[in-house]
């Protein structure tokens, strides 16, 4: 490991607490990554100098005004984009060196992604969408079923198995891609505004699922969100503005409802109303 990877960034990570007693290694470390988007004329930059790390165990959220650069974050480490410099590290190992093969791996193994819109396929039912993380990582075909059903039966959605995207409200699909994220116990599970498209009540249903999964389940998940009330579940809010991170703030011992109160400060000093931080 070169001294890139060990150095540091003042303020912002240091000493990062996880939330459980899961490990203190760092799951991801992401090192002064930058994104630069077009040439000559136009161009953007997206990131401009990011660090951070999350810890085993974490729950962190992602905020920032639009266009700050989350989503271009989130490719970044999901390996969508290439980073155009800086290094980012999962579970140790360097994401931005990998080959394509290796890549594909990496993502097939170590990661779960809920997106804002389910994704789920619309010609599998609620059993096969889950079952098909397990079969692309090449579980054996014994154990599929269990894992599968008492996956299912732990996010709430044991009773929609067998029926089809179609046939789900929003918040079940919403709960089946989590479980199909959450099945193949990846390292690091990243999530786009995955209350976008939900009413308030499903989208509270899916995020004490999401708090579920990280206490009792384990899972470090990494969520992007325009909305404080869904900030408030994560144990960590990383804020981006103009690329960089601005601010972070800790949840601690505080109460959802003052953790709440907290990120509202924070958003309200970075656009205004918190409408404007999406
Ligand atoms: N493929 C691309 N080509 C050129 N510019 C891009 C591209 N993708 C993103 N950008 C620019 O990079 C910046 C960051 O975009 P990004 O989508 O990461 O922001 P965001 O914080 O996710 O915004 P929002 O909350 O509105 O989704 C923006 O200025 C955007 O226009």
């Amino acid at each position: 490991m070169t001294e890139v990877y060990a150095t540091p960034t003042p303020g912002v990570y240091a000493g990062a607490v996880p939330y459980g007693a899961h490990a203190s290694q760092p799951i991801l470390s992401v090192r002064q990554i930058e994104k630069v988007f077009g040439s000559r004329d136009s161009v953007t930059h997206a990131l401009a100098g990011v660090s951070f790390d999350v810890a085993a165990g974490e729950f962190v959220g992602i905020m920032g005004p639009s266009g700050s650069g989350k989503t271009t974050l989130l490719n970044c480490i999901s390996t969508i984009d290439a980073v155009t410099s800086g290094h980012i590290l999962v579970g140790g190992r360097d994401i931005t060196t990998m080959s394509k093969r290796q890549l594909a791996k990496f993502r097939r193994d170590d990661l779960g992604f809920i997106f804002q819109d389910s994704n789920l396929l619309d010609t599998l039912n609620g059993y096969e969408n889950i079952a098909l993380a397990l079969t692309i990582k090449r579980e054996s075909p014994a154990r599929i079923p269990q894992m599968v059903e008492d996956m299912a039966r732990t996010l709430g959605v044991g009773d929609v198995l067998k029926k089809y995207p179609y046939q789900m409200s929003g918040g079940q699909k919403q709960r089946v891609a989590a479980a199909r994220a959450m099945v193949s116990d990846p390292k690091l599970i990243l999530a786009d505004e995955p209350t976008g498209a939900l009413d308030s009540r499903s989208a509270a249903v899916m995020l004490e699922m999401l708090e579920m999964m990280n206490h009792q389940l384990g899972a470090t998940i990494m969520m992007v969100t325009h909305d404080a009330f869904a900030a408030s579940f994560t144990n960590r809010v990383l804020f981006i503005k103009d690329g960089s991170v601005f601010n972070e703030l800790r949840r601690g011992d505080a109460s959802r409802d003052e953790f709440f109160a907290r990120i509202m400060e924070v958003v309200s000093f970075l656009g205004g109303e918190a409408g404007h931080v999406a």
